[in-house]
């Protein structure tokens, strides 16, 4: 377990965490993500005793890492691959970290086959790929069993067969209790490997939330555009869709798709007032999207539908005599959403 409670870190007048608080349960992988220097890796450090907090507290098992009695046994991490000294061999530079730790040859063995680096264990790290580099400091992470694991980008240089591979690993890890925090800034990636997602930037906290819940969030749906659109709109309610403007405007009205959670803005649709035409009630305030009414206006602005087929949509379309200018089916990528999100 790993508890992080209203931690600040300041270098200088850069504040690189500011009054972050999640927790991280075993059992779970949890997804740590964020922009470039949204402040993942400094919390990182943190948590793991390298940096002192400005303010707050990081615990690992209800203590400080310096305070953990074995911490090798305890905690297992990997910040920078690339750091490690390139002269030795894989096997060497782990049977050193594990010399250290108290942990046995053996042990060094089981992890190079964990990692699948036993082909290369006696080959010098100087002529390793980036992604042989990973391998070794997962390894390297690995070697004391630990319960906990904290993983700084690790995905970084695996090719897609070792991203598969990693995925398989930290969520058998994670099946059998430990607690498991890695960081990322992919999106798509980190939604098929963590259970939960904590969304940081600019060291603040944005999210923190189930990745099931998130995906809900950005789930596929139908782009219309009809100048009948407001009856439309009615007519697809009333069969269970929920309608939202899309995701751009190209009229002069600000844009339409907003995020509350980054903005903290109550995004509640407001009355429409200008034309007067559709209550707002049309809109249910679905996903957080910015809302406003529907209007019939010339080939009407573009929509986003969620619920509905877009075979069910034409019908209904043509059940009520609404013209259809178009009808695209569309997934939201999530790296969109998440630029949308962490901006
Ligand atoms: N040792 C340091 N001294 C001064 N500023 C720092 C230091 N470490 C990080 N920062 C600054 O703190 C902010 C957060 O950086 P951090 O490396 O924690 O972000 P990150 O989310 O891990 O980014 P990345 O994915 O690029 O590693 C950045 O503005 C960075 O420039």
């Amino acid at each position: 377990m790993i508890e992080v409670t209203e931690l600040t870190k300041l270098y200088g007048s850069t504040r690189a965490v500011s009054g972050l608080t999640f927790d991280v349960k075993p059992g779970q992988v949890t997804g740590f993500l964020g922009h470039n220097g949204a402040g993942k890796s400094t919390t990182m450090r943190m948590i793991l005793g390298l940096h002192t907090p400005t303010s707050g507290k990081a615990l690992i098992n209800g203590v400080r890492k310096q305070d953990l009695r074995d911490p090798m046994r305890e905690v297992g991490a990997m910040l920078d691959a690339a750091e490690v000294q390139g002269g030795r061999s894989a096997f060497a530079h782990l049977q050193a970290l594990a010399h250290a730790g108290g942990i046995g040859r053996h042990r060094v063995v089981e992890v190079l086959e964990e990692v699948g680096l036993a082909g290369a264990a006696r080959e010098r790290i100087a002529g390793f790929s980036q992604g042989m580099r990973q391998r070794l400091g997962i390894a390297a992470a690995l070697l004391g069993d630990p319960g906990v694991l904290i993983l700084d980008e690790p995905v970084n240089g695996l090719d897609p067969d070792g991203i598969r591979w990693l995925r398989t690993l930290l969520r058998s890890l994670a099946a059998e209790g430990r607690t498991v925090l890695l960081s990322s800034h992919l999106m798509t990636e980190m939604s098929l490997t963590a259970d939960r997602l904590v969304i940081i930037g600019q060291g603040r906290l944005i999210e923190d939330t189930t990745t099931a819940d998130l995906l809900g969030r950005f789930q596929s749906g139908v782009l219309i555009r009809s100048p009948h659109a407001a009856r439309l709109s009615r007519a697809l309610e009333a069969a269970g869709a929920t309608i939202r403007p899309a995701n751009h405007t190209d009229s002069e009205e600000e844009p339409v798709l907003t995020w509350p959670a980054a903005t903290g803005a109550d995004t509640h649709p407001a009355h429409h007032t200008d034309s007067g035409e559709e209550p707002a009630s049309l809109w249910p305030a679905a996903a957080g999207a910015g809302t406003r009414p529907v209007r019939d206006a010339g080939a009407g602005e573009e929509l986003l539908v969620t619920g509905l087929t877009a075979a069910a949509i034409g019908d209904i379309a043509l059940a009520n005599g609404c013209a259809v200018h178009q009808l695209v089916s569309r997934r939201t990528s999530l790296e969109e959403a998440f630029m949308e999100i962490a901006k």
